[in-house]
């Protein structure tokens, strides 16, 4: 599995962290940023992340910034793109389940590093289940096409 990593500036600490956790776990990724001291926008980072998890470059993408609402709102934009904003464990293994979603979003500001950590690789190890919930997903991606 290959992950795109980025966060805004809000999220700079803990994206280092879930850098870390991904390594721990021995997934490929590529960390783009933001390399900021200042404030920098969540689209300028969450946009280009989800498009290259829509180009099929990458697999998934974890997205941070204060909230992780602008990052999910962005990346949600993007076609193909199913980003899911996650501050607990039940909800970072359903959206695997049921979602698949592609993409995690955290809000630095909302949770520690101790949680996003135990989120991150609860998202990364869970599966998709399939079965009636690929219909649900079928419906999100006709829509997208129309
Ligand atoms: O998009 C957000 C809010 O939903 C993110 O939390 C941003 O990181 C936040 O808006 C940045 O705020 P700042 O005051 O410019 O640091």
């Amino acid at each position: 599995m290959k992950v795109i990593l980025a966060s805004d500036h809000g999220g700079v600490n803990l994206r280092l962290e879930i850098a870390e956790v991904l390594k721990e776990l021995d997934v490929e990724f590529e960390d783009i940023g933001c390399d900021c001291e200042g404030s920098v926008d969540y689209p300028d980072y969450g946009i280009p992340a989800a498009e290259r998890v829509a180009s099929g470059e990458f697999d998934r993408a974890i997205l941070i910034c204060g909230t992780g609402i602008g990052m999910s709102i962005s990346a949600n934009k993007v076609p193909g793109i199913r980003a899911a904003l996650v501050h607990d464990l039940f909800t970072a293994k359903v959206t695997r389940q049921h979602n698949d979603s592609n993409v995690l979003c955290m809000g630095a500001r909302v949770i520690g590093p101790g949680l996003a950590s135990e989120i991150a690789k609860t998202w990364i190890q869970n599966e998709f289940e399939a079965g009636r919930h690929k219909n649900r997903i079928n419906k999100i991606a006709e829509y997208e096409n129309k």
